[in-house]
């Protein structure tokens, strides 16, 4: 609309009378329409406000019905400001290029005379009967009015020249305020950390404080009390007071913090305005938009554009206050950085002052001490992170192995359940079941053999001849007799023939717990229906009163030795209910004639000639065993020797399992040593057979062991991993990852007939864990046998019984002596050492403590006295630097003892402290400490003393728990029944192939 308004603007040559003639108006319109076009044009409001600037007041012709009259100048002169020339196109003057103004405001300008034509042109035409004067004057009014509307015209132009400029400013302003805005966050992120940095200093300032008061009071200690007016203590003073203002300066710099996010605040109310400022904005360029239709709606907009300019004038101030506040922070932040500074210095100051107020060496010894003490820390600390994964590992493997043996022990009750329900069936049932099996026999539809089988399965009331004969009701007898004769190929093995060859067997032959292990193991075997034989050197030594029905065999069985053959008596005799045989050899050496079992100059001779003697035995005995089990390093010989040379002979029927007790003893000797039992040297001389992992020009008969035996174990889980470790391993440790295949951890169990308070016939008083009453009089008995005090029945009585050997921690069985006096308890210890200064330093503590009412050390071997000890003691401690299963915490708690054990080994699988929440509390049932030194020791002593005198009721529910745990061999030796199984099959299959 506006493009489309015309304005004419009548130059001063309006009144020149000289007439011309009068161009058509068409001629007009085009002139018109180019400055339509021009007023388009778009110029910027910058060059728009320098135009009307330069525009002179001359060329605004606004009086010029006052001024044309009087002024007569030329035509030419008044062409020279704008013209339209003839031909219809407007012209501008070159010396007068300012008059683009006309164009601005759409003018098409005539001369006066061509605008006199025009009238005149039009009245004669029209012959009007208007007045020329009147319709001038109308004109005159008309040029009048469009000057003012011209006038008002460039005038809201300028106006909106002015608030787009100021939009433009007032955008800058908004973007300066944002990143203002932004700078302010980030400064404000900055102020909180270092709030928490002084935070952080403020600690580290006390930490030095307490530091340099210790060290004054060390100081003290040594030096006499500080003067309160020394230098020192002047400028601890001083640094006191210092902190001080240094504390009141870090409040001052919080309160302006808290002032800050204040101003935070203010600026994002700020923020608000402005985008509501924004849209007001925005509103105002709508309705200028529509006022550029209306020109009377100049007048608001300019009301609105100067509340516009009053509110950016707020937003100004406001802003400026912001900005005000805002500098606050950075000056706060500055003095922050300052305190910071200070508070370095101060740190450094201090530290040169404690550099320099204690130049003695002694207090530059302390430091280092310190330091290393603090290096020790650490490292204990990293030690005990690695110790703590080890044993939460161990710990979940034997949460596994519990598991495994619940299911087996559920798989067994269920069978004895179904056993027991077996056993109600009436005799009529299996007497019929024999008839049938008599009358195939008969009609000849089985053989006598698969009779025999199936008889004897109806004698034992087996339950899967039951079950086949149920599910065979509905069948015809061919397919009955298919099911039954199913039955007998299963049949066909009736166990394994399981042979130990082994220099230990309890109770006649026991120095350890090997022994224990030999008859418990071979007894649990035999239970499980399995042949089961064992092989023993004859030693001078042996308890022959325990032996039922020795008897010398009449034959002599040859064994080579030293490039000979020596002949070897053999014996035989029942060890509680287990077969043994007994080698005698016939050599000069008279190896086993030395009243004693192990610690000989020739030990490897001895036992490498016992190993190969009882292979010969076997051998010649024509045995076919499916099993050989040697153990430790007396009887690992074995291995090498079978494969080498009596599987070359035709003797293989077996498969090797060698269990390994403990792996401190490997019996390494020379390997010329090893040719004396015909073990070819050269040939296994090598690091992947029997060369020892350090010594390569010595033997490692359990190293052989484990490289020649299919199946190889040790007593413990836990233990099973640590020798895996450069630690535990003793050299051997990459041998065994190499054979981790075949290398498993059993945990020993104990004999539980042996060891059984409530038939044991060495204590005094037999009881259980629903009477304990007995316990109590076997506590009073042993004390008074030990001529120990009696006087208070419920002292603790603390106990150890075992072999004083460095393993077994010497120096904390000691301490536990004290220890326990300490605590107010009594101290028994039974045991002997292989090791001459051990023995002479407990030698002398016995003496001293000789005729002690609390503490008396029996240093010795003694079987039935350890029976009583267990059932007498309240606990029982074992310190052991390391333990590959140890019994004695077995046998402790099955007589009632509470085991205070380091947890190692299998000590670690068996005994769970009581404090110990990971573990469910059915299982709890020991103490535990896991640093091996007298203060773990002395940390787990005095938590089972608070408890025995604190809360003897939960005390004896723990004894009685303990009693209650079954112990047995049963599960373990169903493991190694397994193994056994797993690897005879093997070798079957093998076989087939
Ligand atoms: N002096 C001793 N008198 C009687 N029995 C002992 C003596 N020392 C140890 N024992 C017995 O020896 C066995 C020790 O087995 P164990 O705990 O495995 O230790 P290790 O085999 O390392 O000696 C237990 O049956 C324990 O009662």
């Amino acid at each position: 609309m506006a493009s489309e308004a015309c304005f004419l603007v009548l130059g001063r040559g309006l009144s020149c009378t000289k007439p011309r003639a009068r161009p058509p108006i068409a001629r007009l319109r085009p002139s018109l329409r180019v400055s339509g076009k021009m007023r388009n044009r778009n110029l910027s409001s910058q060059q728009k406000r320098q135009q009307a600037k330069r525009v002179p007041s001359r060329q605004f012709p606004l009086n010029m019905d006052t001024q044309s009259h009087n002024n007569d100048s030329s035509e030419a002169q008044e062409s020279s400001v704008v013209g339209i020339s003839r031909s219809g196109q407007k012209t501008i003057s070159s010396d007068d290029a300012d008059s683009d103004i006309n164009r601005e405001m759409n003018v098409a300008v005539l001369t006066p005379e061509e605008t006199s034509i025009l009238i005149e042109n039009d009245v004669r035409q029209e012959h009007s009967s208007i007045r020329l004067e009147d319709l001038i004057s109308m004109i005159r009014n008309a040029e009048k009015n469009i000057l003012l509307l011209n006038q008002a015209r460039i005038h809201a132009l300028k106006e909106l020249d002015k608030i787009l400029s100021e939009k433009e400013a007032l955008q800058a302003e908004i973007n300066n305020l944002e990143m203002k805005l932004a700078e302010t966050d980030a400064r404000i992120k900055v102020a909180a950390q270092e709030k928490i940095n002084v935070e952080l200093l403020e600690r580290q300032l006390e930490k030095l404080k307490n530091e340099m008061s210790l060290r004054n009071s060390v100081k003290e200690g040594k030096h006499g009390i500080l003067d309160c007016e020394s230098p020192l203590m002047l400028e601890l003073n001083d640094l006191r007071k210092e902190n001080e203002l240094l504390n009141d300066d870090i409040q001052t710099l919080k309160l302006k913090l808290a002032d800050i996010s204040e101003t935070e605040e203010h600026v994002s109310l700020l923020g608000k305005e402005q985008s509501a400022l924004k849209a007001s904005f925005r509103e105002l360029q709508y309705q200028f938009a529509n006022a550029q239709d209306d020109v009377s709606k100049l007048d608001s907009l300019q009301c609105e554009c100067k509340a516009l300019s009053i509110k950016v004038e707020n937003l100004q101030e406001l802003f400026d206050n912001a900005r005000q506040k805002l500098d606050h922070p950075s000056l706060d932040l500055q003095q922050y950085h300052e305190l910071q500074k200070k508070v370095d210095k101060l740190e450094a100051s201090m530290t040169e002052t404690n550099m320099s107020k204690f130049p003695s060496e002694k207090f530059h010894n302390y430091d280092e001490i310190l330091q290393q003490k603090i290096d020790i820390l650490e490292k204990r600390l990293q030690e005990s992170d690695l110790e703590i994964h080890s044993q939460i590992e161990m710990f979940q493997e034997s949460v596994r192995e519990f598991h495994h043996t619940l299911t087996k022990l559920k798989e067994e009750s269920e069978k004895r359940s179904q056993e027991s329900s077996l056993e109600n069936i009436p005799r009529e049932f299996w007497s019929r079941l024999l008839l049938i099996i008599d009358g195939w026999l008969l009609e000849k539809k089985i053989s006598p053999n698969d009779a025999k089988l199936l008889r004897e399965m109806i004698r034992k009331k087996d339950a899967q001849i039951h079950d086949a004969f149920l599910a065979s009701r509905s069948k015809n007898e061919h397919e009955k007799v298919a099911m039954f004769l199913k039955l007998t190929y299963s049949r066909k093995s009736p166990g394994l023939h399981i042979i130990h060859i082994a220099a230990e067997m309890a109770p006649v032959a026991k120095v350890g717990g090997l022994g224990d292990v030999v008859s418990g193991l071979g007894k649990a075997l035999q239970r499980k229906g399995h042949l089961v034989e064992i092989i023993l050197p004859k030693y001078d030594c042996m308890e022959y009163d325990l032996i039922t029905d020795l008897k010398a065999l009449d034959v002599v069985v040859e064994s080579y030795f030293d490039g000979q053959m020596f002949k070897n008596k053999i014996w035989n005799g029942t060890i509680e209910g287990l077969p043994v045989y007994f080698i005698e050899p016939h050599h000069p050496a008279k190896f086993f004639w030395r009243g004693k079992y192990y610690g000989e100059h020739d030990d490897f001779k001895r036992f490498s000639f016992f190993s190969r003697a009882a292979l010969e035995l076997l051998y010649q005995a024509g045995k076919k065993p499916d099993i050989i089990h040697c153990h430790d390093w007396q009887t690992a010989f074995v291995a090498p020797l079978y494969w080498d040379i009596y599987a070359a002979k035709g003797f293989n029927s077996a498969r090797i399992c060698f269990t390994c007790h403990n792996f401190e003893y490997q019996g390494t000797a020379p390997a010329s040593e090893l040719a004396s039992c015909g073990l070819n040297v050269h040939h296994l001389n090598r690091p992947d057979r029997m060369q020892d992992n350090s010594a390569h020009d010595k033997v490692n008969p359990v190293k052989g062991a484990i490289v020649f035996s299919n199946i190889v174990t040790t007593v413990s889980p836990t233990y099973a991993q640590e020798v895996c470790t450069i630690e535990g391993g003793r050299g051997l440790h990459e041998t065994l990852k190499s054979s981790s295949k075949k290398f498993v951890g059993v945990l020993n169990g104990i004999d539980t007939d042996a060891w059984n308070p409530s038939t044991d016939n060495y204590i005094r008083v037999q009881y259980s864990a629903d009477d304990l009453q007995g316990k109590a009089e076997n506590k009073d008995a042993l004390r008074k046998l030990l001529k120990l005090s009696s006087s208070k029945v419920t002292q603790p009585l603390v106990a150890c019984i075992t072999r004083l050997v460095p393993q077994k921690g010497v120096h904390l069985i000691r301490h536990a002596i004290y220890r326990t006096l300490e605590l107010g308890g009594q101290f028994v210890l039974l045991g002997s050492s292989p090791v001459a200064h051990i023995q002479q330093e407990f030698e002398s503590i016995a003496n001293h403590f000789q005729s002690h009412s609390h503490v008396r050390l029996l240093l010795k071997y003694d079987d039935a006295l350890s029976h009583l000890i267990y059932a007498a003691s309240d606990m029982f401690i074992i310190p052991s630097m390391f333990e590959p299963c140890g019994l004695t915490q077995m046998i402790a708690m099955r007589y009632g003892s509470v085991p205070i054990v380091r947890k190692t080994g299998g000590l670690n699988d068996s005994v769970f402290d009581v404090d110990d929440n990971t573990v469910p509390v059915q299982y709890r049932n020991g103490f535990t400490f896991i640093t091996p030194n007298e203060q773990g020791l002395s940390n787990a002593m005095e938590r089972a003393f608070q408890y025995y005198i604190r809360s003897p009721e939960s005390w004896q529910q723990l004894v009685q728990r303990d009693m209650r745990l079954d112990f047995s061999w049963n599960s373990s030796a169903t493991q190694y029944e397994e193994l056994y199984e797993r690897s005879v099959a093997r070798a079957r299959a093998m076989t087939r192939v």
